[in-house]
């Protein structure tokens, strides 16, 4: 069956080519609804990822964020207008103790393989999770970078020792915005409190239990953990100002992505025994786990409402470039594609 993908060709240029999707056995196809963009797709939109990971990568669909209804499904796994979420990991191989997001061989859509941007997206069944009844479709959209944060959750509550009683989180930005309301809902007997540069989007974080602007931190603070959801240039910055705060043998977990590497304190990281570890995606575990932690917190979604920015109805090539462009310069929230393409 012949298929429309939208792909980024180069930095600001989307381009409509057509790919043949065999119909087998062993696939389902879903119509993509709503796709919502990461900071990732604007790393490459924007051409910010080296020369030669651009050079490698591109012509290649974006967004690995979205929602779909399956058309057809040969397995009978699903019914036909089914809503579900479509999980970006496609692993090749199954590993005891490698979780399927961190093995190297895994294809990621929008980074080594086509993303959503498409007509049709195929895929296996089990690359696919029903969405709860009556769940809000545009927050439904960006289930993937929430479940983001609960698989950073759940390795932080194997790897950290068990005095939690103030966790940091540093980042007023969305991933920031969601950990933090995670870590109310999946750790509820600790304080969170949120580290930002704008008091403006602090304000928004109403479920937390303190704000603080990062050139006002008190001296006297303590916190026993912490999670950087800030990436970029802002990531070693904000680091060595947790590694400063933290107490000795917290676990400090890593969200944000930096294009250059962080000079990090190594010698204070030393001298309190701290843990540091990295998260980056997510796998099937944490969409279905998430999905149950929606159902027995149904404010979970209605939070993640305040953190919609705008909506786009897209159905050409230009609607792609506005959502891209208009995405840019949001302050906070997340940019959702109602996707008709
Ligand atoms: N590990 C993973 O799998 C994933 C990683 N990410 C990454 O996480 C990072 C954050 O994403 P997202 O939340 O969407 O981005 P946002 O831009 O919405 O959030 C980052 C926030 O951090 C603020 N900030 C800047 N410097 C500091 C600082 N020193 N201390 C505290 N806050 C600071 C920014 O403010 P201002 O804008 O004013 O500078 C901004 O509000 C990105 O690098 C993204 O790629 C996202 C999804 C999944
Ligand atoms: O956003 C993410 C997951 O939701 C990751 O940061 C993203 O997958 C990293 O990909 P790339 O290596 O292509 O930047
Ligand atoms: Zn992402």
């Amino acid at each position: 069956m012949l298929n429309t993908v939208y792909q980024l060709k180069a930095p600001r240029q989307f381009e409509t080519v057509f790919k043949d999707i065999p119909l087998d056995d062993r696939h389902v196809l879903v119509r993509p609804t709503h796709l919502s963009i990461c900071h990732a797709d604007q790393r490459y939109y924007q051409g910010n990822r080296p020369e030669a990971v651009l050079r490698s990568k591109l012509p290649m669909a974006l967004i690995h964020e979205g929602i779909g209804k399956v058309v057809y499904d040969p397995t009978g796994t699903y019914r036909i207008g089914e809503e579900v979420v479509m999980i970006p990991n496609h692993p090749v191989e199954k590993d005891d103790i490698i979780e399927e997001n961190y093995l190297r061989s895994t294809k990621f859509c929008g980074s080594s393989k086509d993303g959503f941007m498409q007509e049709y997206v195929s895929l296996l069944p089990d690359r696919l999770v029903r969405l709860p009844e009556g769940i809000d479709k545009i927050v439904a959209a960006f289930t993937e970078i929430v479940s983001v944060s609960y698989h950073a959750i759940s390795r932080f509550q194997k790897f950290s020792h068990s005095r939690r009683r103030t966790i940091g989180v540093w980042g007023d930005g969305n991933l920031g915005y969601i950990t933090s309301l995670l870590l109310k809902k999946m750790l509820p007997d600790s304080k969170v409190c949120i580290f930002g540069v704008n008091a403006n989007k602090l304000s928004d974080f109403s479920f937390a239990d303190a704000t603080c602007l990062v050139s006002e931190i008190p001296e006297d603070l303590l916190l026993d953990h912490a999670f950087e959801c800030v990436g970029g240039n802002g990531s070693a910055i904000a680091i060595n100002q947790i590694i400063d705060y933290i107490q000795p043998e917290g676990t400090i977990s890593i969200l944000g992505v930096s294009e250059d590497p962080a000079p990090i304190n190594t010698r204070m990281v030393l001298e309190k025994g701290l843990h540091i570890f990295g998260s980056s995606r997510s796998g099937r575990a944490d969409f279905e786990g998430l999905m149950e932690l929606y159902k027995k917190n149904p404010d979970i979604p209605e939070y993640l409402e305040n953190i919609v920015g705008t909506t786009f109805e897209v159905e050409s090539i230009k609607d792609m470039t506005e959502a891209f462009e208009t995405d840019i310069h949001k302050l906070i929230g997340k940019t959702v594609m109602i996707w008709k393409g």
